[in-house]
């Protein structure tokens, strides 16, 4: 492999006053569109942000499972962060899939060359909603040493339990508890999801390295459309957090956001097995009402049961 070295510029321009957010996700490929880099890019695009990727894995699936996975050299990722770095300001950085151990040891020493102010959101990706390993037993203690280099982590109740060596919890208290004490030991915010957990309830909640709790209430939407809500969640949590300044106020608007996307992806009838969701559900409500929607406010089902349980 060559490599060419760049010549950065003395310095990229800073983002000017209500220019999208350029946000990169650090990411596996799904062609089937749902998760991985092709779900990270349509969350950032309907958050309003400029989608950058860097891929760490090329993988075969479609909506009923993981054919094969490909690792390109780990060196080859360092190329493609390099060249983005060398080149562009970067606002904020989503880390997914990352397949094993050399390649998160390149993201860390990149991680830690980047400025220290720009925000870093990781979802451990470790296994997907077909039960599908995406990342073997040396990757794990590897996502475990990039925590310190992150601001937020977004573990579903399995990869929460991994992260801390325990049990995975079989109830929201519990989950919350672990999320609490993932955020003490890391010394970094963690969203609780209950996505996992059975009810009509699906809460989030943001736990502070402090040890504060402060829970997003959701509906579950009954569907079984819901692969890739991990990759979205996280990647549209780190674009809206760098207009708002407050993980909070992120969270809130993206799992808004989320629910109306979970709810419209039946109709994209995407596949045999877990569909993705419909990242532009709002924008779509607003191109077939004439224009006359608001864009990314008022969705409203696209047809008589699909939308959310009320
Ligand atoms: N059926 C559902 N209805 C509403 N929200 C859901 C549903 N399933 C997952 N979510 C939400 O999707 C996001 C991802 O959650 P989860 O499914 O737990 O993670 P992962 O995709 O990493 O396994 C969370 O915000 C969660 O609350
Ligand atoms: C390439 C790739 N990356 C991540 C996942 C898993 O997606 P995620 O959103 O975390 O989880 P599910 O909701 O699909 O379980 C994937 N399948 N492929």
């Amino acid at each position: 492999m060559t490599t060419r070295a760049a010549t950065p510029p003395p310095t990229a321009p800073p983002r000017s006053p209500g220019a999208p957010p350029r946000v990169l996700a650090v990411a596996g490929s799904d062609p089937s569109g749902g998760a991985g880099v092709q779900a990270d890019l349509k969350s950032i695009a309907a958050a309003d942000g400029y989608g950058m990727a860097a891929l760490t894995a090329l993988t075969a699936q479609n909506t009923c499972g993981v054919r094969d996975v490909h690792v390109p050299p780990p060196e080859f990722l360092a190329a493609q962060l390099e060249a983005l770095s060398d080149d562009v300001a970067i606002d904020a950085v989503k880390i997914g899939m990352l397949a094993g151990a050399d390649v998160a040891a390149v993201l860390d020493a990149w991680l830690r060359r980047i400025p220290a102010t720009v925000p870093v959101v990781l979802d451990p990706v470790m296994i997907a909603t077909s039960g599908d390993r995406l990342l073997d037993a040396a990757g794990e203690t590897a996502v475990r040493g990039l925590l310190s280099r992150c601001d937020v982590v977004t573990p579903n109740l399995p990869e929460l339990a991994v992260l801390l060596g325990e049990p995975t919890a079989r109830d929201w208290q519990a989950a919350v508890g672990q999320g609490v004490r993932l955020a003490a030991r890391a010394r970094l915010h963690v969203v609780v999801k209950g996505g996992h957990l059975p009810g009509d309830r699906v809460p989030d909640a943001l736990v502070g390295p402090d040890g504060t709790v402060r829970e997003v209430e959701g509906r579950r939407v009954d569907t079984p459309h819901t692969h890739g809500t991990g990759c979205s969640l996280s990647a549209g949590l780190a674009t809206r957090f760098v207009r708002e300044g407050d993980w909070y106020r992120a969270l809130a608007g993206t799992k808004a956001w989320l629910t109306a996307a979970l709810a419209a992806g039946a109709d994209l009838g995407v596949g045999q097995g877990h569909g993705p969701v419909d990242h532009f559900a709002a924008v779509r409500t607003a191109v077939h009402d004439g224009g006359t929607a608001p864009v990314g406010g008022g969705w409203q089902p696209a047809r008589a049961g699909a939308g959310v349980p009320g």
